[in-house]
Protein backbone atom coordinates (compact mmCIF):
# COMPACT_ATOMS: atom_id res chain seq x y z
CA UNK A 1 0.00 0.00 0.00
CA UNK A 2 1.42 3.29 -0.97
CA UNK A 3 1.57 6.38 1.19
CA UNK A 4 -0.85 8.09 -0.51
CA UNK A 5 -3.92 5.44 -0.37
CA UNK A 6 -2.95 5.09 3.41
CA UNK A 7 -4.03 8.88 3.81
CA UNK A 8 -7.16 8.91 1.78
CA UNK A 9 -8.22 5.66 3.82
CA UNK A 10 -7.58 7.57 7.23
CA UNK A 11 -9.75 10.78 6.11
CA UNK A 12 -12.90 8.99 5.05
CA UNK A 13 -12.10 6.71 8.30
CA UNK A 14 -12.17 10.03 10.01
CA UNK A 15 -14.93 11.36 8.54
CA UNK A 16 -17.09 8.47 9.15
CA UNK A 17 -16.22 8.10 12.79
CA UNK A 18 -15.99 12.04 13.76
CA UNK A 19 -18.54 13.34 10.84
CA UNK A 20 -21.30 10.76 10.33
CA UNK A 21 -23.71 14.10 10.99
CA UNK A 22 -22.62 15.29 7.81
CA UNK A 23 -24.75 12.51 6.56
CA UNK A 24 -27.41 13.25 8.06
CA UNK A 25 -29.20 15.85 5.44
CA UNK A 26 -28.96 12.66 3.04
CA UNK A 27 -30.77 10.40 5.35
CA UNK A 28 -33.29 13.05 6.53
CA UNK A 29 -34.00 13.29 2.78
CA UNK A 30 -34.77 9.68 2.17
CA UNK A 31 -36.68 9.65 5.14
CA UNK A 32 -38.88 12.64 3.39
CA UNK A 33 -38.73 11.02 0.75
CA UNK A 34 -40.30 7.65 2.12
CA UNK A 35 -42.93 9.42 3.69
CA UNK A 36 -44.25 10.96 0.60
CA UNK A 37 -44.02 8.01 -1.50
CA UNK A 38 -46.32 6.29 1.40
CA UNK A 39 -48.48 9.34 1.85
CA UNK A 40 -49.07 8.90 -2.04
CA UNK A 41 -49.61 5.52 -2.02
CA UNK A 42 -52.07 5.88 0.66
CA UNK A 43 -53.91 8.76 -0.98
CA UNK A 44 -54.18 6.21 -4.39
CA UNK A 45 -55.25 3.75 -2.00
CA UNK A 46 -57.82 5.69 -0.04
CA UNK A 47 -59.07 8.11 -3.20
CA UNK A 48 -61.49 5.61 -4.68
CA UNK A 49 -63.40 4.80 -0.87
CA UNK A 50 -64.26 8.28 -0.45
CA UNK A 51 -67.97 8.58 0.16
CA UNK A 52 -69.88 10.91 -2.58
CA UNK A 53 -72.32 13.38 -0.45
CA UNK A 54 -75.96 12.29 -0.28
CA UNK A 55 -78.38 13.83 -3.09
CA UNK A 56 -81.17 15.30 -1.61
CA UNK A 57 -84.20 14.39 -2.56
CA UNK A 58 -86.49 16.64 -2.02
CA UNK A 59 -87.31 19.02 -4.82
CA UNK A 60 -84.89 16.46 -6.97
CA UNK A 61 -86.36 15.50 -10.59
CA UNK A 62 -86.60 11.58 -10.93
CA UNK A 63 -87.19 9.84 -14.06
CA UNK A 64 -88.44 6.43 -13.39
CA UNK A 65 -88.38 4.25 -16.92
CA UNK A 66 -90.63 1.53 -15.64
CA UNK A 67 -92.56 3.58 -13.55
CA UNK A 68 -96.09 2.16 -14.49
CA UNK A 69 -95.57 -1.21 -12.27
CA UNK A 70 -93.53 -3.52 -10.02
CA UNK A 71 -90.17 -2.46 -8.61
CA UNK A 72 -90.63 0.69 -10.90
CA UNK A 73 -93.64 2.19 -9.66
CA UNK A 74 -92.28 1.49 -6.11
CA UNK A 75 -89.30 3.14 -6.57
CA UNK A 76 -91.28 6.36 -8.11
CA UNK A 77 -93.21 6.06 -4.51
CA UNK A 78 -90.43 6.12 -2.41
CA UNK A 79 -88.88 9.00 -4.55
CA UNK A 80 -92.19 10.56 -4.27
CA UNK A 81 -92.23 9.93 -0.28
CA UNK A 82 -89.45 12.02 -0.09
CA UNK A 83 -90.45 14.79 -1.63
CA UNK A 84 -89.25 14.56 -5.56
CA UNK A 85 -91.07 15.51 -8.52
CA UNK A 86 -91.36 12.29 -10.86
CA UNK A 87 -91.28 11.12 -14.45
CA UNK A 88 -93.03 7.74 -15.13
CA UNK A 89 -91.66 6.43 -17.96
CA UNK A 90 -93.38 3.37 -20.00
CA UNK A 91 -95.03 2.51 -23.16
CA UNK A 92 -98.65 1.29 -21.98
CA UNK A 93 -100.89 4.95 -21.08
CA UNK A 94 -103.57 3.60 -19.22
CA UNK A 95 -101.07 1.86 -16.84
CA UNK A 96 -98.91 4.75 -17.02
CA UNK A 97 -102.35 6.58 -15.78
CA UNK A 98 -102.94 4.28 -12.86
CA UNK A 99 -99.75 4.32 -11.24
CA UNK A 100 -99.70 8.37 -11.37
CA UNK A 101 -102.78 8.32 -9.29
CA UNK A 102 -100.89 5.45 -6.96
CA UNK A 103 -97.74 7.66 -6.78
CA UNK A 104 -99.87 10.37 -6.28
CA UNK A 105 -101.38 8.89 -2.91
CA UNK A 106 -98.26 9.29 -1.22
CA UNK A 107 -97.18 13.36 -1.32
CA UNK A 108 -95.33 15.09 1.27
CA UNK A 109 -96.33 18.66 -0.39
CA UNK A 110 -98.78 20.33 -3.22
CA UNK A 111 -96.12 21.63 -5.34
CA UNK A 112 -94.97 17.96 -6.36
CA UNK A 113 -95.85 16.47 -9.80
CA UNK A 114 -96.09 13.71 -10.98
CA UNK A 115 -95.67 13.21 -14.92
CA UNK A 116 -96.77 9.97 -17.64
CA UNK A 117 -94.19 10.01 -20.62
CA UNK A 118 -95.72 6.84 -23.30
CA UNK A 119 -92.80 5.54 -25.09
CA UNK A 120 -90.91 2.32 -25.80
CA UNK A 121 -87.08 3.12 -24.24
CA UNK A 122 -86.21 0.61 -26.51
CA UNK A 123 -86.97 1.21 -29.87
CA UNK A 124 -85.50 4.40 -31.30
CA UNK A 125 -83.25 6.61 -29.65
CA UNK A 126 -84.59 9.85 -31.01
CA UNK A 127 -87.69 9.34 -29.24
CA UNK A 128 -85.94 8.92 -26.47
CA UNK A 129 -83.89 11.76 -26.32
CA UNK A 130 -87.11 14.03 -27.41
CA UNK A 131 -89.71 13.03 -24.54
CA UNK A 132 -86.21 13.26 -22.01
CA UNK A 133 -86.06 17.01 -23.28
CA UNK A 134 -89.95 17.65 -23.02
CA UNK A 135 -89.83 16.24 -19.14
CA UNK A 136 -86.61 18.36 -18.51
CA UNK A 137 -88.83 21.17 -19.82
CA UNK A 138 -91.53 20.69 -17.47
CA UNK A 139 -90.06 19.46 -14.29
CA UNK A 140 -86.17 20.82 -15.14
CA UNK A 141 -82.86 18.46 -15.59
CA UNK A 142 -82.85 15.11 -14.47
CA UNK A 143 -81.18 14.46 -10.96
CA UNK A 144 -81.67 11.17 -11.00
CA UNK A 145 -82.55 8.55 -13.72
CA UNK A 146 -83.99 4.66 -12.61
CA UNK A 147 -83.57 2.51 -15.61
CA UNK A 148 -86.17 0.24 -14.36
CA UNK A 149 -87.58 -0.69 -17.33
CA UNK A 150 -87.46 -4.43 -18.29
CA UNK A 151 -88.84 -7.86 -18.99
CA UNK A 152 -87.86 -11.30 -18.67
CA UNK A 153 -88.12 -14.47 -20.46
CA UNK A 154 -87.27 -17.80 -18.68
CA UNK A 155 -86.58 -21.23 -20.93
CA UNK A 156 -84.43 -23.83 -21.95
CA UNK A 157 -81.53 -22.42 -24.62
CA UNK A 158 -82.78 -24.38 -27.30
CA UNK A 159 -86.50 -23.57 -26.45
CA UNK A 160 -86.44 -20.18 -26.49
CA UNK A 161 -87.29 -18.43 -30.02
CA UNK A 162 -84.59 -17.21 -31.29
CA UNK A 163 -85.28 -13.63 -31.71
CA UNK A 164 -86.34 -13.62 -27.95
CA UNK A 165 -82.57 -12.93 -27.36
CA UNK A 166 -82.32 -9.80 -29.59
CA UNK A 167 -85.52 -8.68 -27.79
CA UNK A 168 -84.38 -9.08 -24.27
CA UNK A 169 -80.70 -7.30 -24.65
CA UNK A 170 -82.90 -4.79 -26.26
CA UNK A 171 -85.44 -3.76 -23.80
CA UNK A 172 -82.75 -4.60 -20.97
CA UNK A 173 -79.78 -3.08 -22.55
CA UNK A 174 -80.44 -0.90 -25.10
CA UNK A 175 -83.42 -0.02 -23.05
CA UNK A 176 -81.20 1.67 -20.39
CA UNK A 177 -78.63 3.23 -22.82
CA UNK A 178 -80.69 5.22 -24.44
CA UNK A 179 -82.32 7.46 -21.35
CA UNK A 180 -78.99 7.60 -19.99
CA UNK A 181 -77.45 8.68 -23.01
CA UNK A 182 -80.44 11.31 -23.10
CA UNK A 183 -79.48 12.58 -19.55
CA UNK A 184 -76.02 12.58 -19.12
CA UNK A 185 -74.72 16.02 -20.63
CA UNK A 186 -76.45 18.18 -18.86
CA UNK A 187 -75.72 16.05 -15.63
CA UNK A 188 -72.17 16.58 -16.24
CA UNK A 189 -72.21 20.56 -17.16
CA UNK A 190 -74.46 20.71 -13.79
CA UNK A 191 -71.63 18.40 -12.44
CA UNK A 192 -74.11 16.17 -10.23
CA UNK A 193 -76.51 13.23 -10.86
CA UNK A 194 -77.29 10.14 -10.06
CA UNK A 195 -77.58 7.06 -12.59
CA UNK A 196 -79.69 3.62 -11.24
CA UNK A 197 -79.46 0.41 -13.57
CA UNK A 198 -81.91 -2.32 -12.48
CA UNK A 199 -80.19 -5.69 -12.96
CA UNK A 200 -81.00 -8.65 -11.42
CA UNK A 201 -78.99 -11.55 -9.27
CA UNK A 202 -79.23 -13.49 -12.37
CA UNK A 203 -77.36 -10.50 -13.96
CA UNK A 204 -74.36 -11.66 -11.45
CA UNK A 205 -74.72 -15.29 -12.24
CA UNK A 206 -75.56 -17.31 -14.97
CA UNK A 207 -78.41 -19.69 -13.66
CA UNK A 208 -80.48 -22.71 -15.65
CA UNK A 209 -83.07 -20.81 -17.94
CA UNK A 210 -81.87 -17.25 -18.30
CA UNK A 211 -79.91 -17.84 -21.32
CA UNK A 212 -81.83 -15.18 -22.98
CA UNK A 213 -82.38 -12.51 -19.76
CA UNK A 214 -79.02 -13.16 -17.72
CA UNK A 215 -76.49 -11.77 -20.52
CA UNK A 216 -78.89 -8.98 -21.01
CA UNK A 217 -78.43 -7.66 -17.25
CA UNK A 218 -74.36 -8.76 -16.82
CA UNK A 219 -74.14 -6.12 -19.92
CA UNK A 220 -75.50 -3.60 -17.85
CA UNK A 221 -72.59 -4.30 -15.01
CA UNK A 222 -70.26 -3.76 -18.32
CA UNK A 223 -72.19 -0.45 -19.21
CA UNK A 224 -72.11 0.85 -15.28
CA UNK A 225 -68.33 -0.04 -14.86
CA UNK A 226 -67.01 2.03 -17.72
CA UNK A 227 -69.58 5.05 -17.72
CA UNK A 228 -69.00 5.34 -13.62
CA UNK A 229 -65.04 5.90 -14.62
CA UNK A 230 -66.08 8.46 -16.93
CA UNK A 231 -68.44 10.67 -14.83
CA UNK A 232 -67.14 10.20 -11.40
CA UNK A 233 -65.02 13.36 -11.97
CA UNK A 234 -68.22 15.00 -12.75
CA UNK A 235 -69.79 14.21 -9.43
CA UNK A 236 -72.38 11.60 -11.27
CA UNK A 237 -72.95 8.17 -9.41
CA UNK A 238 -74.07 5.16 -10.78
CA UNK A 239 -75.71 2.56 -8.82
CA UNK A 240 -76.43 -1.39 -10.12
CA UNK A 241 -79.29 -2.81 -8.19
CA UNK A 242 -79.14 -6.72 -8.19
CA UNK A 243 -82.87 -7.37 -6.98
CA UNK A 244 -83.75 -11.58 -6.14
CA UNK A 245 -87.20 -12.57 -6.99
CA UNK A 246 -89.80 -9.44 -6.50
CA UNK A 247 -93.44 -10.35 -6.20
CA UNK A 248 -94.66 -8.27 -9.57
CA UNK A 249 -96.75 -8.68 -12.06
CA UNK A 250 -93.46 -9.21 -14.25
CA UNK A 251 -92.73 -12.09 -11.71
CA UNK A 252 -96.03 -13.72 -12.40
CA UNK A 253 -95.77 -13.38 -16.09
CA UNK A 254 -92.46 -14.94 -16.22
CA UNK A 255 -93.56 -18.08 -13.61
CA UNK A 256 -96.06 -19.13 -16.20
CA UNK A 257 -93.43 -20.73 -18.38
CA UNK A 258 -90.78 -20.84 -15.88
CA UNK A 259 -88.90 -24.54 -16.18
CA UNK A 260 -89.33 -26.55 -12.56
CA UNK A 261 -85.23 -26.28 -12.29
CA UNK A 262 -85.02 -21.97 -12.70
CA UNK A 263 -88.20 -22.14 -9.65
CA UNK A 264 -86.20 -24.46 -7.47
CA UNK A 265 -83.00 -22.66 -7.81
CA UNK A 266 -84.18 -18.92 -7.40
CA UNK A 267 -86.21 -20.05 -4.56
CA UNK A 268 -82.82 -19.98 -3.13
CA UNK A 269 -82.85 -16.24 -1.96
CA UNK A 270 -86.97 -16.01 -1.63
CA UNK A 271 -89.46 -13.92 -3.26
CA UNK A 272 -89.48 -10.07 -2.00
CA UNK A 273 -91.96 -7.77 -1.60
CA UNK A 274 -91.13 -4.50 -4.29
CA UNK A 275 -91.84 -1.64 -1.50
CA UNK A 276 -88.52 -3.40 0.06
CA UNK A 277 -86.43 -3.84 -2.80
CA UNK A 278 -87.24 -0.14 -3.74
CA UNK A 279 -86.32 1.11 -0.60
CA UNK A 280 -82.89 -0.25 -0.61
CA UNK A 281 -82.47 0.21 -4.23
CA UNK A 282 -83.71 4.17 -3.23
CA UNK A 283 -81.40 4.63 -0.50
CA UNK A 284 -78.29 3.33 -2.06
CA UNK A 285 -78.81 5.77 -5.15
CA UNK A 286 -79.26 8.49 -2.82
CA UNK A 287 -75.95 7.34 -0.49
CA UNK A 288 -74.08 7.35 -4.32
CA UNK A 289 -73.13 3.63 -3.62
CA UNK A 290 -72.16 1.27 -7.08
CA UNK A 291 -73.81 -1.94 -5.44
CA UNK A 292 -77.32 -2.67 -3.85
CA UNK A 293 -78.37 -5.58 -2.99
CA UNK A 294 -81.13 -7.34 -0.80
CA UNK A 295 -80.81 -9.80 1.44
CA UNK A 296 -78.14 -12.08 2.51
CA UNK A 297 -77.56 -14.25 -0.69
CA UNK A 298 -77.56 -10.84 -2.30
CA UNK A 299 -74.93 -9.66 -0.16
CA UNK A 300 -72.87 -12.72 -0.52
CA UNK A 301 -73.22 -12.61 -4.13
CA UNK A 302 -72.14 -9.18 -4.12
CA UNK A 303 -69.06 -9.25 -1.99
CA UNK A 304 -68.35 -12.30 -4.08
CA UNK A 305 -68.64 -10.69 -7.38
CA UNK A 306 -67.10 -7.65 -7.12
CA UNK A 307 -64.02 -8.29 -9.40
CA UNK A 308 -63.21 -4.45 -10.20
CA UNK A 309 -66.00 -2.32 -9.16
CA UNK A 310 -65.93 0.98 -7.81
CA UNK A 311 -65.97 0.85 -4.12
CA UNK A 312 -67.71 3.76 -2.45
CA UNK A 313 -66.88 3.29 1.22
CA UNK A 314 -63.51 2.11 3.40
CA UNK A 315 -66.14 -0.80 5.45
CA UNK A 316 -67.69 -1.68 1.94
CA UNK A 317 -64.03 -2.89 0.35
CA UNK A 318 -62.26 -3.92 3.83
CA UNK A 319 -65.48 -6.51 3.94
CA UNK A 320 -65.12 -7.60 0.78
CA UNK A 321 -60.89 -7.59 0.90
CA UNK A 322 -62.30 -10.39 4.53
CA UNK A 323 -65.01 -11.88 3.03
CA UNK A 324 -63.66 -13.39 -0.50
CA UNK A 325 -62.68 -16.35 0.64
CA UNK A 326 -65.18 -17.64 2.72
CA UNK A 327 -67.98 -16.79 0.52
CA UNK A 328 -66.06 -18.63 -2.38
CA UNK A 329 -66.37 -21.48 -0.06
CA UNK A 330 -69.88 -21.30 0.83
CA UNK A 331 -70.66 -20.79 -3.03
CA UNK A 332 -69.29 -23.74 -3.73
CA UNK A 333 -71.70 -25.86 -1.36
CA UNK A 334 -75.12 -23.76 -3.12
CA UNK A 335 -73.06 -24.47 -7.06
CA UNK A 336 -73.03 -28.27 -5.97
CA UNK A 337 -76.97 -28.05 -4.73
CA UNK A 338 -77.56 -26.67 -8.66
CA UNK A 339 -76.28 -29.14 -10.40
CA UNK A 340 -77.70 -31.74 -8.11
CA UNK A 341 -81.13 -29.37 -8.83
CA UNK A 342 -80.46 -29.90 -12.36
CA UNK A 343 -79.21 -33.58 -12.52
CA UNK A 344 -82.51 -34.34 -10.49
CA UNK A 345 -84.93 -32.87 -12.74
CA UNK A 346 -83.26 -33.95 -15.90
CA UNK A 347 -83.55 -38.09 -14.66
CA UNK A 348 -87.31 -37.07 -13.74
CA UNK A 349 -88.02 -35.69 -17.52
CA UNK A 350 -86.62 -38.79 -19.04
CA UNK A 351 -88.54 -41.19 -16.69
CA UNK A 352 -91.62 -39.50 -17.36
CA UNK A 353 -90.86 -39.71 -20.95
CA UNK A 354 -90.09 -43.21 -20.76
CA UNK A 355 -93.48 -44.02 -18.74
CA UNK A 356 -95.44 -42.33 -21.64
CA UNK A 357 -93.86 -43.81 -24.61
CA UNK A 358 -94.64 -47.43 -22.51
CA UNK A 359 -98.39 -46.44 -22.42
N1 LIG B 1 -89.60 -9.04 -10.47
C1 LIG B 1 -88.46 -9.68 -10.33
O1 LIG B 1 -88.41 -10.80 -9.85
C2 LIG B 1 -87.19 -9.01 -10.70
C3 LIG B 1 -87.14 -8.01 -11.63
N2 LIG B 1 -85.95 -7.44 -11.98
C4 LIG B 1 -85.91 -6.36 -12.97
O2 LIG B 1 -86.60 -5.23 -12.48
C5 LIG B 1 -87.21 -4.53 -13.53
C6 LIG B 1 -88.69 -4.38 -13.24
O3 LIG B 1 -89.25 -5.63 -13.09
P1 LIG B 1 -90.76 -5.85 -12.63
O4 LIG B 1 -91.14 -4.78 -11.73
O5 LIG B 1 -90.88 -7.25 -12.24
O6 LIG B 1 -91.47 -5.69 -14.06
P2 LIG B 1 -92.98 -5.39 -14.49
O7 LIG B 1 -93.23 -6.26 -15.67
O8 LIG B 1 -93.90 -5.46 -13.35
O9 LIG B 1 -92.85 -3.89 -15.01
C7 LIG B 1 -92.06 -3.58 -16.10
C8 LIG B 1 -92.16 -2.11 -16.39
O10 LIG B 1 -91.33 -1.78 -17.49
C9 LIG B 1 -92.12 -1.17 -18.53
N3 LIG B 1 -91.54 -1.55 -19.81
C10 LIG B 1 -91.31 -2.79 -20.30
N4 LIG B 1 -90.79 -2.73 -21.51
C11 LIG B 1 -90.70 -1.43 -21.84
C12 LIG B 1 -90.25 -0.72 -22.98
N5 LIG B 1 -89.80 -1.36 -24.06
N6 LIG B 1 -90.28 0.63 -22.96
C13 LIG B 1 -90.75 1.29 -21.89
N7 LIG B 1 -91.18 0.69 -20.79
C14 LIG B 1 -91.16 -0.66 -20.76
C15 LIG B 1 -93.52 -1.72 -18.30
O11 LIG B 1 -94.53 -0.91 -18.83
P3 LIG B 1 -95.13 -1.15 -20.33
O12 LIG B 1 -95.24 -2.62 -20.51
O13 LIG B 1 -96.43 -0.43 -20.33
O14 LIG B 1 -94.15 -0.51 -21.25
C16 LIG B 1 -93.56 -1.68 -16.79
O15 LIG B 1 -93.78 -0.36 -16.33
C17 LIG B 1 -86.93 -5.34 -14.79
O16 LIG B 1 -85.80 -4.77 -15.43
C18 LIG B 1 -86.60 -6.71 -14.26
O17 LIG B 1 -85.76 -7.41 -15.14
C19 LIG B 1 -84.80 -7.84 -11.40
C20 LIG B 1 -84.78 -8.82 -10.49
C21 LIG B 1 -85.97 -9.50 -10.06
C1 LIG C 1 -72.00 -16.98 -1.56
C2 LIG C 1 -72.83 -17.27 -2.72
C3 LIG C 1 -74.30 -17.09 -2.53
C4 LIG C 1 -75.02 -17.58 -3.70
C5 LIG C 1 -76.48 -17.36 -3.63
C6 LIG C 1 -77.10 -17.76 -4.91
C7 LIG C 1 -78.54 -17.42 -5.01
C8 LIG C 1 -79.03 -17.64 -6.40
C9 LIG C 1 -80.43 -17.22 -6.60
C10 LIG C 1 -80.62 -16.55 -7.90
C11 LIG C 1 -81.97 -15.97 -8.04
C12 LIG C 1 -82.13 -15.26 -9.34
C13 LIG C 1 -83.34 -14.42 -9.34
C14 LIG C 1 -83.56 -13.73 -10.64
C15 LIG C 1 -84.74 -12.82 -10.56
C16 LIG C 1 -85.09 -12.17 -11.85
O1 LIG C 1 -84.37 -11.38 -12.32
C17 LIG C 1 -86.38 -12.55 -12.52
N1 LIG C 1 -87.35 -13.03 -11.63
C18 LIG C 1 -86.92 -11.38 -13.27
O2 LIG C 1 -88.28 -11.49 -13.53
Amino acid sequence: MSSEEGLSSTITDWIFINSWWLLLPFIMLLVVAAFIVAFVLLLYMISPLISPKPLKLNGAHVVVTGGSSGIGKSIAIECYRQGAFITLVARDEAKLLQAKKEVEKFAINDKQVVLCISVDVASDYSQVESVIKQAQEKLGPVDMLVNCAGTSISGKFEEVEVDRFKKLMEVNYLGSVYPTRAVITTMKERRMGRIMFVSSQAGQIGLFGYTAYSPSKFALRGLAESLQMEIKPYNIYVTVAYPPDTDTPGLAEENKTKPLETKLISETSGVCQPEQVAKIIVRDAVQGNFNSSVGPDGYMLSALTCGMSPVTSITEGLQQIVTMGLFRTIALFYLGSFDSIVRRCMIQREQLKAADKRE
